[in-house]
């Protein structure tokens, strides 16, 4: 049997396995089944807390002398990602309330490098580090540099960003409902992203107000991305041309979450954490 607890941000939610001497060696079918909604536990993420000095990846080992726990991220289908903005403050959540983390700040280590939490009156905020436009010079030109088809839609013009993990955001033109989109299979993209892409439908609500729906790589239509938020907030502020520091607020199906732009091509993500069930599942 192996420990579990259940959580989730904004309803995006995971199943964490602690592994606190590096033992756990997941394969892609045991995250399969942890995140089975019928015969498992249930979760669009799977995230083992583990020691970073145990890691695997050279990449992560290295960053254990700023970061002590390792967040290793696996989605439903058993791939392994570089980053998960939701899964940061679950993660978080945890380490507090384990013991494993004292104060109010942590460093924790992933695939896409060390990220610094805060705690915050509603949850937890995280620095999501350096963001990029994947083809500044493209986007800058034209505002765009692929197309996204949703399935039973026609192609949308979309820009590709990448947060430590890769994003395409598309504004939906005038006419196109966001609630009638189908997400139920991954939009078909050109050019073909062949490690995939988390796809966010975008719908501007004000000023630096939006609503937002995803299909994350390796998962389906999930209720909130993290990465995929602050993605859809700064192509949104980018195709605005007022690149200021204004929070924007995201709302997704499963709440709203807060991106800050911040100095430096920085960005924060805001939202709560909740750890909602612990147990044990035989792996
Ligand atoms: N839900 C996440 C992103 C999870 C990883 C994503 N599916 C990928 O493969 O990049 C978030 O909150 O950022």
């Amino acid at each position: 049997m192996t420990r579990f607890t259940k959580g989730h941000g904004t309803e995006n939610d995971f199943v964490l396995v602690p592994d606190l001497d590096g033992t756990i060696e997941l394969t892609p079918a045991q995250v399969q089944r942890l995140a089975d909604r019928r015969a498992g536990l249930g979760g669009d993420g799977v995230i083992r807390v583990v020691p970073t000095r145990f890691a695997t990846e050279d990449s992560v080992r290295e960053q254990a002398d700023r970061a002590a726990w390792f967040m290793d991220y696996r989605n439903a289908d058993g791939s392994l990602a570089e980053m998960c903005g939701n899964g940061t403050r679950v993660f978080a959540a945890y380490l507090v309330r384990e013991g494993l983390v004292t104060g109010d700040r942590v460093d924790i280590a992933t695939r896409a490098g060390v990220k610094s939490i805060r705690v915050t009156p509603e949850g937890f905020a995280v620095d999501l580090g350096p963001w990029r436009l994947v083809d500044e010079e493209g986007a800058r030109r034209d505002g765009f540099d692929m197309m996204v088809r949703p399935r039973h839609g026609k192609p949308v013009p979309a820009l590709s960003l990448d947060l430590g993990n890769p994003h395409a955001v598309v504004m939906l033109p005038e006419g196109i409902e966001l609630a009638a989109l189908d997400l139920m299979e991954a939009p078909e993209t050109q050019p073909v992203r062949p490690d995939g892409v988390n796809v966010e439908f975008v719908r501007p609500l004000g000023p630096g107000h939006i609503e937002m729906r995803v299909h994350e790589r390796g998962v389906g239509e999930t209720r909130s991305c993290g990465t995929g938020a602050a993605a859809a907030a700064l192509a949104t502020r980018f195709w605005s041309g007022v690149e200021d520091d204004r929070p924007w607020r995201v709302d997704v199906p499963g709440g709203r979450l807060t991106v800050t732009p911040l100095p430096g091509g920085r960005v924060e993500l805001a939202g709560p954490a909740a750890l909602v069930a612990d147990g044990d599942f035989p792996l």
